[in-house]
């Protein structure tokens, strides 16, 4: 098959940050995604409905000339998060998710949660609501080996919040694992997981064999073979709770290739071409369009795009840029280590 023609895409994890990266990376995302849940790990983070109403403003403003990209804001879910702000903001359609950040476990998460108990009132206003929990799915505990902070996750918090608070709505942020995978498998109702286009082409080797690789570095970090294999299953096997959440999120180079570097894989530009790629790979190009396209917005209630896009397949490998220049300095482009022939044909403004 040399085109395929699907619903125009959405990004269901996206961190876009602010100012003049916000500028330099939000046209890759509008280019070819119709809409994005926005990640609110900015510094200071986006707690409030008043916060998500002002970053939405920024991002539109940021926008190209005639692009209809619309941002999907949530909010940083803390302690002190005031529930009637967070359901006032679902009902008037501000905000579309509220986000756990266990506190310590990625990027700018220092806000994050430590107690859950704390937070179980705004969860239950949540789930009478029908509003969903995005949850970055790591325990943080420096005891726990970072390999297997996922799986130690959903035995110790995400299994007894969902028991106690029972009827939210969950989305498992970016899982990484055939643990992750198995979990929203045996859970039929309420739950449903993003995966990334990353960790459906590495597995953690990329980062460490021959040599330190700074921009495969990601957080949860990738995992071994046999778990990046359970992800392309789930991926490709057109399963409604399974949909994409490409977490394109942009560090300078400067920030990622250094002694402590930030975690982040920055794929917005290629994303839907690796996609191509890895749903051809496994013989799946036809349920693309259900990862991409259809399962995200089912979940959110929202009805798919109108829009299409045309994907088409080039006799050469595409050149993608290796990196991006941004005002706050150049960010490299995340490299599958193969090459793509793949490309979008038809970008919007
Ligand atoms: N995925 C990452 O490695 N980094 C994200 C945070 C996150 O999604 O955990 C970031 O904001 O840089
Ligand atoms: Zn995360
Ligand atoms: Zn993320």
């Amino acid at each position: 098959m040399n085109s395929l023609t699907i619903t125009r895409p959405d990004d269901w994890h996206l961190h876009l940050r602010d100012g003049a990266m916000l500028a330099g990376v939000l046209p890759y995302s509008a280019a070819h995604f119709s809409r994005a849940i926005i990640m609110p790990n900015l510094v200071p983070p986006v707690v409030t409905t008043a916060d998500a109403a002002a970053y939405r403003n920024r991002i539109e403003m940021a926008l190209p000339p005639g692009s209809t990209f619309q941002p999907l804001m949530t909010l940083y879910l803390t302690e002190a998060t005031d529930a009637d702000d967070v359901a006032r903001g679902f009902q008037e359609g501000v905000v579309r998710a509220v986000k756990l950040y266990p506190a310590g476990a990625t990027t700018n998460s220092q806000s994050g949660v430590r107690d859950i108990e704390k937070v179980v009132p705004v969860l239950e206003r949540m789930a009478e609501i029908g509003m969903p929990l995005c949850i970055h799915g790591e325990v943080t505990d420096a005891d726990i080996d970072i390999f297997d902070r996922e799986a130690v996750f959903i035995e110790r918090v995400l299994e007894p919040l969902r028991r106690r608070v029972p009827g939210l709505r969950v989305v498992m942020e970016h899982v990484t694992t055939k643990n992750g995978v198995d979990y929203v498998l045996a859970n039929p109702k309420g739950l449903a997981a993003t995966i990334t286009t990353h960790h459906l082409i590495i597995n953690r080797n990329a980062i460490l064999a021959g040599g330190i690789r700074p921009h495969y570095y990601c957080l949860p970090v990738a995992k071994r073979e046999t778990h990046r294999l359970a992800l392309r299953a789930a991926a490709t096997s057109g399963d409604a709770r399974f949909f994409l959440g490409t977490d394109s999120a942009p560090h300078t180079d400067a920030s990622k290739q250094t002694a402590c570097g930030c975690a982040g894989i920055f794929s917005a530009i290629n994303t839907m071409a690796c996609l191509a790629h890895v749903f051809e790979e496994e013989e799946a190009l036809d349920r693309l369009e259900a990862f991409t396209s259809l399962n995200g917005p089912a979940f959110y209630g929202l009805p798919p795009n109108e829009a299409r896009m045309h994907l088409k397949r080039a006799a050469d490998p595409i050149a993608f840029p290796p990196r991006i220049e941004t005002g706050e300095g150049p960010v490299t482009v995340f490299d599958p280590m193969f090459p793509i022939h793949w490309f979008v044909a038809d970008e919007a403004g």
